[in-house]
């Protein structure tokens, strides 16, 4: 590291990380929160779930495989900055069109290097993701005292919703790819002939492209809607089956939006798909409660475990509420916890084909243990085709 530091990261109760900034200057707030994959950065600073949060990766080696837009999951990075072990080096990887420093000077968003990220990591886990202000000045001057006040100031993630600023301004039909797990990228799904896909539409609270990728891929047409569509504006595209992405935020804070319109939905025989936000929605609309955890999770190595047939499935998982198991209603079936902790990962009403998981079967980053659920969303479709 050089003498001086250029970069600061002053949390609420006054402790202080300095290192090496890259990428924008200016000064950010945030929540902070730690994810353990070891790929996917990329992928994982585009997802716009991490509104208002900046990520500190536990992987030492981050920025090593370059930038290359296939792997944005929105336009823009929406992440507010990265905290990593050290300075990224010089990509080597042919996919790389940038490298993360450059890309994230171009697009605003701030990154420190040289921080002892383990250290800094079990800070988040012993006082719960904290508030911060990340600061980036090459000058290396730092007012400390009013980076904390402004960290301490700071109102965070709990009712704030963040999901109608992140969507799309206007609803548009996705033709930007598709994505299986048996057939990769862009390979036409194989459709019995004559089979017409299915009309998805798909509600965007930060939808990740991987997940608009996956829902085409098992034979769907997929409209997206913004966040603030009413029940009304869904059913005039005739879904067969409709789709609740994922985004940041308090998801109790779409109650204004979100939930009544589900819950207008559920009192029609549609086929419901929800995923991490979307999942919490759901839960909402269906009575019961979510709440906020004290660091969440965020990784790529989650196990997960089905409670109807016991198998494990190693997930990708970014939320940092979650639903309360004890509070679902009658009616609406736990499916999945967390081996992590024991937390709702998933639920599904009986005799309904409304279901949703807190987790990532799209993965981008991670394993690809949970694309069923995709396939699942596809059959519920086909049954109701089928009468
Ligand atoms: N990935 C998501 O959809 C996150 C949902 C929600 N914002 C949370 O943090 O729990």
């Amino acid at each position: 590291m050089a003498d001086k530091p250029t970069a600061c990261l002053a949390l609420a109760d006054g402790t202080v990380f300095f290192g090496q900034g890259f990428g924008a200057t200016g000064e950010v707030v945030a929540e902070l929160v730690f994810n353990t994959a070891m790929t996917g950065y990329q992928e994982i600073m585009t997802d716009p779930s991490y509104a208002s949060q900046i990520v500190t990766f536990t992987f030492p080696h981050i920025g090593n495989t370059g930038v290359t837009p296939e792997d944005d999951e929105a336009p823009e990075p929406v992440a507010s900055g990265i905290i990593v072990k050290w300075d990224p080096t010089e990509p080597s990887n042919w996919r790389a069109t940038s490298d993360l420093v450059e890309w994230m000077e171009r697009r605003g968003r701030i990154g420190m290097g040289g921080v002892d990220t383990r250290r800094l990591t079990r800070a988040i886990r012993l006082q719960g993701a904290p508030h911060v202000v990340l600061a980036h000045d090459p000058e290396g001057n730092f007012d400390i005292a009013a980076l904390v006040a402004r960290a301490r100031d700071w109102k965070g993630l709990v009712g704030l919703d963040l999901a109608k600023d992140v969507s799309c301004a206007q609803s548009y039909r996705w033709d930007q790819g598709l994505w299986s797990w048996e057939k990769g990228f862009d390979e036409a799904p194989e459709r019995p002939q004559g089979e017409k896909p299915f009309r998805v539409v798909a509600l965007d609270y930060g939808a990740k492209r991987n997940i608009l990728r996956s829902l085409a891929s098992t034979g769907a047409e997929v409209t997206v809607l913004p966040a603030t569509a009413t029940a009304e504006e869904v059913l005039a595209h005739d879904p067969e089956g409709v789709f609740l992405s994922n985004g940041p935020g308090d998801p109790a804070a779409t109650g204004a939006y979100a939930v009544p319109m589900i819950q207008t939905l559920l009192a029609r025989d549609l086929p419901i798909f929800g995923i991490c936000l979307g999942h919490q929605m759901l839960a909402l609309a269906l009575g019961a409660k979510t709440i906020k955890m004290n660091h969440g999770h965020h990784g790529a190595n989650h196990p997960v475990k089905d409670i109807e047939t016991g198998k494990v499935e190693i997930t990708s998982m970014n939320h940092g509420f979650a639903v309360d198991s004890q509070t679902l209603p009658a009616g609406v079936k736990e499916t999945h916890v967390s081996l992590f902790d024991g937390s709702n990962c998933g639920l599904r009403v009986e005799d309904r084909p409304v279901f949703s998981v807190q987790y990532h079967p799209e993965a981008a980053p991670g394993p690809q243990d949970s694309f069923y659920l995709f396939e699942r969303f596809a059959e519920a479709m086909a049954q109701r085709r089928a009468g």
